[in-house]
């Protein structure tokens, strides 16, 4: 019996490293794209090529007898590669007679990444960190964008120190909340002025479908370019009022980032024992201590900036907190058709996105288990 077996592992051991060979393939290949598309300019991402390409392979999938949702899973993950493999080329730089663009904050760990981009792209980028405004002046009278990514509780005074930019100079910034810089900035500079609002950390690999929030300020002809070099780094650019971002922001954000912390705070007191946790834990519940330790991977005081930035989100917190005790209250009755009809409600109201959600999850969960270690 060992030897059928060992015959046929040899058999698979020698397919696999096959697909080693032919992905090394297919990387060159992409290799050789990521080169064309730097030099004419084409966007890393390319929604409509990428579902051409899913359903063809898919159907030949079916085809071939192969699970159709097989090879879609191969595919992205080979392709995500891609993405991050086709910042090695660099960028088409849409705006090359631009003069120099001054990241306030170019060391922090979202300026670093947008230096980075820039400097792909082939702009002239300088850093003006906390220790340079003896040399500001100078810095910033050759700017043609000045972009802001400095810590939250300083954003709008740093913005309040731009008075003296060129005028047709374009002042941009990263904050994670917008009104407020917004009009500071728009207070402080009479030229074009943007607020954008990376919805990604700095652990991301490329910035291919990463979500990048953009709020009008004034001059959108003079900040166009950055809007097209943004979707050829393969960004997806949502434009929104900086009013409609910060509503968004206060569920997607504060509230998320607070309840996330709470839970944190909570298996702390309780003295839960992760290892324990971890072990017997459900692929949904692995997620959720993924994502809440993630949280406390980071800075605090950037959450504490984002949680504290309006009145609004602490006002929505103390919301969910009543709800909670409402829904105790609710349970603490014991009446098992109260919750149950109380469940239908929620559940009419998410609608067909239950059902999405559920098969999004899916094959989320499906991932997170492929990856599942022995604790
Ligand atoms: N970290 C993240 O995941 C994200 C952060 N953001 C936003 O990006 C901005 C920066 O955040 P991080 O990069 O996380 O912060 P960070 O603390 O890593 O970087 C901030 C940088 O600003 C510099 N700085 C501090 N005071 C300064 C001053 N007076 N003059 C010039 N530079 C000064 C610091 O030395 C540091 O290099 C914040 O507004 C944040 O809301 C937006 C999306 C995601
Ligand atoms: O990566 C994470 O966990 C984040 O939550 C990243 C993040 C932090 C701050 C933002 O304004 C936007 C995104």
């Amino acid at each position: 019996m060992n030897e059928e077996l060992n015959a046929l592992r040899d058999q698979i051991d020698h397919v696999d490293k096959q697909l080693v060979d032919l992905l090394a393939q297919r990387l060159k290949l992409v290799a050789g794209v990521g080169e064309v598309k730097s030099r004419y300019g084409i966007p890393v991402y390319a929604p409509e090529r990428e579902a051409a390409m899913l359903a063809s392979r898919r159907a030949e999938a079916e085809a071939a007898g192969i699970p159709a949702d097989l090879i879609e899973d191969v595919l992205r993950r080979v392709m995500r590669e891609s993405y991050s493999s086709e910042n090695d080329s660099g960028f088409k730089c849409v705006k090359p007679e631009l003069r120099r663009i001054v990241v306030v904050g170019g060391q922090g760990q979202l300026g670093r990444l947008f230096v980075q981009m820039f400097r792909l792209s082939g702009y002239q980028v300088d850093i003006l960190e906390k220790d340079d405004w003896e040399q500001a002046d100078t810095l910033l009278a050759g700017a043609s964008v000045v972009l802001v990514a400095v810590p939250i509780d300083i954003s709008c005074q740093i913005i309040d120190r731009l008075t003296h930019l060129p005028a047709d100079c374009l002042l941009v910034d990263i904050t994670s909340i917008k009104q407020k810089p917004l009009q500071h900035m728009l207070a402080a500079h009479k030229g074009p002025v943007l607020g954008l609002h990376p919805m990604f950390g700095p652990d991301v690999a490329s910035l291919a479908k990463q979500v990048i929030v953009c709020c009008d300020g004034r001059g959108a002809e003079q900040y166009q370019w950055l809007l097209e070099q943004m979707q050829i780094w393969g960004a997806r650019l949502q434009s929104v009022t900086a009013k409609e971002h910060d509503d968004a922001m206060s569920f997607i954000q504060a509230l998320r980032h607070f309840t996330t912390y709470a839970y944190g705070y909570h298996l702390f007191e309780e003295k839960a024992d992760i290892k324990c946790l971890l072990a017997l834990s459900s692929p949904i519940y692995r997620l959720e201590l993924a994502m809440v330790g993630r949280l406390f991977a980071q800075d605090p005081a950037l959450y504490a900036d984002i949680i504290l930035s309006s009145e609004q989100n602490l006002q929505l917190i103390r919301r969910y907190h009543q709800r909670m005790g409402e829904a105790i209250q609710r349970l603490e009755k014991g009446d098992k058709q109260v919750f149950i009809s109380h469940f239908k409600e929620v559940a009419a109201y998410f609608g067909d996105y239950a059902q999405q959600f559920l098969r999004e999850s899916k094959q989320l969960l499906a991932q997170a288990s492929d990856r599942r270690h022995h604790d």
